[in-house]
């Protein structure tokens, strides 16, 4: 990871190495191939191999210091022993890397709040982001989607490692960028990646099967997610909650143990509370209370869950210091979130093709939910699992598309390294009856082409996405474009 910065001592980044050797730094590296003279290389475990095994590559690449944990240390004791570079031994590499990376970025907007939960952190996010801009601020959101607002950047991960995320936070705020909403993913969290971000408000959103490939048990994954609480100013931060989910009261005593202030948001509960919503063919009027005060306005936003959503932005928005009145003014102006119950096509019938970014059992089985009564006619859902993800969250998917859908289509999502066939199985083992087609275009083709009017398919599991990982190969997809191109060759029309 390159950088522009001055070189500082290793001391100025909080690092004390053996011995008290204090050399002059000129960037971060956590991948050894990304080393240059004078870099610290952070030599992490990792999860197929240790970073240490690379450190005589970070050394022939001119790193002048190394943070490790004792494992590590151990693992290149030898080429240690004989190089000069400062060795900085730690119990966790992972944590130290994200302070020391605060530190040598040293900025971040003013206004800096994260959500977590399994479904619903890019939406919030990006709401978050659209009310602080309709109030005048210059604004991010961050996450899955990259960086988008007041200022752009592209972002492999929706929680990208320490240094990725305070360089970027460093240069939003140098753009003048006043205002972050982040997406904190259990992965994120887990590897410490927001340690040392100064965070105003959390949010959490809801608790369901996810990445059980990762973290194993869902006690660890929901350990992951409340971590992010921990992470929350002490005393100052407050924490915004959907206390309609099963785990939130346990969220909010993690919150409350911290000291934090604690906003709730429910269905007929809470501080922000949705107290009813009239949906049609363009979004729905909701009606909710704000400390009982009631209001009533318009969203142009499709599914009851994105209301939800909308819910958790205000309070975080709220949360950062806004008047709420002000905050609620915005709403009706809020626009769609890119693959997130996206319009992406009508027939000349008038039925229409919707696209959802819906990866797991509960998002599929919300998403074909929250679209139904917007929808007079059928509902066509198309759906497929990602390869090398969680594979018992497959025949889920399938049985939630099954149980929510009237007619179920399967297809391919990201094979990744695995045979599609064997995905599209343990998909199709949760949808008995479904149409399985294994082509992803010729699937939304299909699936367009069974639509009567007042019909809808929902496009479910890719969002935003633009490729289709096939093997190591990243072939352009894009649902919303084929959805058009299959609107407009069924119509005769030009896309
Ligand atoms: C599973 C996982 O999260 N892995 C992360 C982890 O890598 P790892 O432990 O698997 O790494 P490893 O391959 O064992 O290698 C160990 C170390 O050696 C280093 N290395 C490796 C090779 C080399 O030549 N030189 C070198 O220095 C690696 O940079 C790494 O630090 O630590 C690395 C450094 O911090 C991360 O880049 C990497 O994220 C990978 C790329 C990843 O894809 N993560 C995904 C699963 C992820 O985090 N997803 C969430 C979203 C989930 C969601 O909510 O949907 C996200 O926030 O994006
Ligand atoms: N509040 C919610 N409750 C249930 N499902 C939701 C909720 N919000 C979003 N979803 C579903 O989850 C999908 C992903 O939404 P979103 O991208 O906002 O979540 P996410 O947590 O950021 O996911 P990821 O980190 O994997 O990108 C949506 O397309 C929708 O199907
Ligand atoms: N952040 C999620 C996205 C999944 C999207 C879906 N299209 C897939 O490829 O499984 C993951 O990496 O598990």
């Amino acid at each position: 990871m390159s950088s522009s910065r001055p070189d500082q001592p290793l001391s100025q980044l909080g690092l004390t190495a053996r011995g008290g050797a204090d050399p002059q730094i000129s960037g971060l590296a956590v991948d050894s191939r990304e080393v240059r003279q004078g870099y610290l290389f952070a030599a992490l475990p990792g999860s197929q191999v240790h970073g240490a095994k690379f450190i005589p590559a970070a050394l022939e690449l001119g790193a002048s210091a190394i943070l490790t944990d004792t494992a590590g240390a151990g693992i290149a004791a030898r080429i240690l022993d004989e190089s000069h570079a400062a060795l900085v031994v730690v119990e966790d590499p992972r944590q130290t890397l994200a302070y020391a990376a605060a530190l040598w970025f040293g900025g971040q907007p003013q206004t800096v709040v994260a959500v977590t939960g399994t479904n619903g952190k890019t939406s919030v996010a990006s709401f978050v982001r659209q009310i602080w801009m309709e109030l005048g601020h210059q604004a991010v959101n961050m996450g899955t989607t990259g960086i988008e607002g007041a200022w752009s950047y592209p972002l492999a991960h929706t929680t990208p490692e320490p240094i990725t995320l305070h360089r970027a936070l460093a240069e939003a705020a140098a753009a003048g960028v006043t205002h972050a909403a982040m997406e904190a993913s259990s992965h994120g969290l887990d590897q410490r990646r927001l340690d040392g971000v100064q965070l105003a408000a959390a949010g959490f959103t809801n608790f369901t099967q996810d990445h059980l490939d990762y973290h194993e048990t869902f006690d660890a994954y929901f350990a992951a997610k409340a971590g992010l609480f921990r992470r929350v100013l002490p005393e100052e931060g407050i924490a915004v909650i959907n206390m309609n989910d099963p785990r939130g009261s346990e969220m909010r005593a993690v919150a409350a143990a911290r000291g934090q202030e604690v906003i709730s948001v429910g269905r007929g509960l809470g501080d922000l509370s949705l107290m009813g919503l009239r949906y049609d063919g363009t979004g729905q009027d909701m009606r909710f209370s704000w400390h009982d005060e009631p209001y009533q306005l318009r969203l142009n936003l499709i599914g009851g869950f994105q209301a939800e959503n909308v819910l958790l932005a205000c309070g975080l928005v709220i949360a950062g210091g806004e008047d709420p009145e002000r905050v609620f003014e915005t709403l009706p102006h809020l626009t769609t979130v890119r693959g997130r119950m996206q319009l992406a096509a009508e027939r000349d019938n008038g039925s229409a093709v919707f696209v959802d970014y819906a990866h797991t059992p509960d998002a599929v089985a919300s998403a074909i939910k929250a679209l139904r009564p917007h929808v007079l006619g059928r509902l066509i859902a198309i759906v497929g699992a990602g390869g090398d993800r969680d594979i018992t969250k497959r025949p889920l998917m399938g049985q939630a598309a099954h149980e929510n859908a009237d007619v179920v289509i399967v297809t391919d999502d990201n094979p990744r390294s695995e045979d599609p066939a064997v995905i599209r199985a343990a998909v199709k083992g949760g949808a008995p009856g479904c149409i399985e087609v294994g082509d992803r275009a010729e699937a939304i083709l299909r699936g367009a082409d069974l639509l009567g009017p007042g019909d809808a398919l929902i496009i479910c599991g890719k969002g935003h996405e633009t490729g289709q990982t096939v093997g190591d190969t990243v072939l352009p997809f894009d649902d919303v474009e084929q959805a058009s191109i299959a609107a407009a060759a069924l119509d005769g029309r030009i896309a």
